[in-house]
């Protein structure tokens, strides 16, 4: 496990931008150093909003974007068009405007697709798209990915793994099906703890007061089951990207001051 580092900006359009900037350093580094790279999204007000700044970056013409790897953390188990669904969000705010390799970017199954409304064939499908992309040196059935990105619910879910459900317990599947999640839509397929731990980096994202109880809680010393997020860690770094507002609760000692 390694130690959270949190990171706290003025405001949350200024964390959207330093982690966008944050993404390509890190792209371009994994691209120059193994020729690819790999990244995990993430659904939710903060994933879209990194996702749109990095859009807007003039430094986003450093990655190459044909050898990027775009798998996602969770899905809304939509129609392929449902404008709820994660990934139709982040092509609105990012996919679409770049020229990425189709046969790289690794949507998760929408329910109009082969498996219809079984969502548990659908994250099984998943899970076996991760493993064929797993290589030797991963050691383990999905990918190292470089980055892995997780906006942090209210709740302190992560992905749609929520407290105490069934989901967040899971130890033996890289993907899950969830059933009755508490935030719509209630059905969704999610990685689980083991495939977030598998990734180099983990980043949390979370902007706004009403993620500050969260928060606190997460980096408290809660359990997993209780806090999904505070069981979400990488196995080179595990980096808390807030704003102001978001850090609100957490002892001033957790972190050095924004600069701006
Ligand atoms: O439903 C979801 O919510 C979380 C958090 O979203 P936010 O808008 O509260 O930041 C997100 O991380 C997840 O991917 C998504 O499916």
């Amino acid at each position: 496990m390694t130690t959270p580092q949190v990171v706290v900006h003025r405001d949350k359009e200024l964390m959207a931008q330093a982690a966008a900037a944050r993404l390509i350093t890190k792209v371009v580094d994994a691209q120059a150093a193994r020729g690819t790279a790999s990244v995990v999204l993430t659904g939710g007000r903060n994933g879209n909003a990194l996702l749109a700044a990095l859009a807007a970056a003039p430094a986003r013409d450093a990655v190459d974007w044909s050898r990027l790897d775009l798998w996602w953390g969770d899905e809304r188990y939509l129609p392929a068009e449902d404008p709820e669904r994660n990934v139709t969000q982040a092509r609105a705010a990012l996919l679409d405007a770049v020229p990425l390799d189709p046969a790289r970017v690794h949507a998760m199954p929408a329910s109009d697709g082969p498996y219809g409304p079984d969502v548990d064939a659908a994250a099984a499908a998943y899970a076996a798209e991760l493993a064929r992309a797993a290589t030797p040196e991963d050691h383990g059935p999905v990918p190292c990915f470089d980055v892995l990105m997780l906006g942090v619910g209210p709740d302190t879910h992560v992905a749609s793994l929520f407290p105490e459900h069934p989901a967040v317990r899971e130890t033996e599947r890289t993907v899950v099906g969830v059933h009755g999640a508490p935030k719509p839509p209630p059905t969704r397929v999610s990685l689980t703890l083991p495939t977030i731990r598998a990734a180099r980096e983990v980043w949390l994202l979370a902007a706004g007061e009403d993620k500050a109880g969260a928060v606190a809680i997460a980096l408290g010393g809660a359990g997993e089951v209780q806090a999904p997020a505070a069981a979400a860690y990488g196995r080179t770094r595990t980096l808390w990207l807030l704003d102001r507002a978001a850090a609100a609760k957490l002892p001033t000692a957790m972190y050095p001051p924004a600069l701006s």
